[in-house]
């Protein structure tokens, strides 16, 4: 299917610190998880990955992280090769896993010390007091996990896969069940480390979590990269924008007169609304206000409002539904 937007997912241009060709995924049930995918993160970026339940993110992520073995195609993290040079890409990639999968019975601090031994790295406990400080667990370093809230407990999975000190860092869905608060103090937390120089990739069903953060945002679909693009450029290249008017007297129907307009009435008949294209220069406001006036069309009050990303997104996914219907 062609990209609803024509960037390159793969732009041999920019300064990959990840780079995905070709990549497919077919599970031993037969199916079909990934099915070609490019895509090139820049460095130091925060990018988003969207999708629906079952897109083919974790699929991706897996495969990218070597827990999962691709079917085809190749991946390199900082210019390593993933299968061929399996032990310098992983040390370069941090993973936030969705389920929580910690021994229970360990406290923080040997935790993150045991992760960061894994890989290698010679020991250096100010760094993690740093980076346990970094994410309001210092005075939990004692503590054994099972005591810990569900909050701090996936904090101290961000902490266990920030210990080797990786430039790369994959967050799978990091705000599921998280309450609003942590979840603020969470971006926050993102936000810095990008400010360090990190490179962060997370998915997330929360769309504003994508608007708030995201550098740029790819939405994946049935195993297809659909789009891949700024996050600034999608909203305005797919956006859309509403004008309403409240008008001074109910109408019965839009009058023949206006059919050409893309005008919708509500139901009560008090509100005509006009979609207009955001990135349209002639966006044909002033030429509907007259001719409404011509047709005796008055209104007592009138706003604008832009799409949000969750309504580019999901007309996305639908379009692509629809395009394999
Ligand atoms: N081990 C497996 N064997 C067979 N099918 C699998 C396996 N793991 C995942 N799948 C299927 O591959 C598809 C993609 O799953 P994946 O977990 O990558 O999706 P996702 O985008 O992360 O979804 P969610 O948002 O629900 O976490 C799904 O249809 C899933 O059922």
């Amino acid at each position: 299917m062609p990209s609803a937007v024509d960037t390159p997912a793969h732009d041999p241009a920019i300064d990959a610190i990840i780079d995905v060709r070709g990549l497919t995924k077919t599970y031993a049930s037969g199916f079909q998880a990934l099915k070609g995918v490019d895509l090139s993160i820049r460095r130091g970026e925060i990018f988003a990955l969207l999708g629906p339940n079952g897109a083919g993110k974790t699929t991706l992520i897996s495969i990218v992280c070597g827990i999962v073995n691709a079917s085809s195609g190749t991946v390199s993290a900082d210019g390593h090769d993933i299968v061929r040079d399996y032990r310098a890409a992983r040390s370069k990639i941090g993973l936030v896993p969705q389920e929580l999968s910690t021994d229970a019975f360990e406290s923080v601090w040997a935790t993150v010390r045991f992760s960061r031994g894994l890989f290698g790295k010679p020991r250096d406990d100010a760094y993690l007091e740093k980076v346990l400080r970094d994410l309001s667990l210092w005075d939990k370093k004692d503590s054994k996990i099972m005591a810990l809230s569900g909050g701090m407990k996936r904090r101290v999975l961000i902490a266990k896969a920030l210990a080797h000190e990786p430039q790369i860092l994959f967050l799978d869905e990091p705000t599921a069940g998280v309450d609003v608060e942590l979840r603020h103090d969470m971006w926050e937390m993102v936000r810095r480390l990008r400010e360090n120089g990190t490179t962060i990739i997370l998915t997330t069903h929360y769309i504003e979590e994508a608007e708030d953060m995201a550098d740029r945002i790819g939405v994946i679909n049935r195993g297809e990269l659909i789009v891949v693009e700024d996050k600034a450029t999608l909203m305005r290249k797919l956006g859309k924008k509403q004008l309403a008017l409240q008008l001074q007297a109910p109408l019965e129907q839009v009058p023949d007169a206006l059919a050409s307009y893309p005008l919708e009435l509500s139901a009560d008949g008090q509100t005509l609304v006009y979609t207009f294209d955001a990135q349209a220069q002639e966006t044909g406001i002033a030429a509907l206000l007259r001719r409404l006036h011509d047709h005796g069309i008055d209104f007592k009050d009138l706003h604008s409002s832009e799409s949000s990303l969750e309504e580019i997104f999901v007309s996305l996914v639908r379009k692509g539904r629809e395009v394999r219907a």
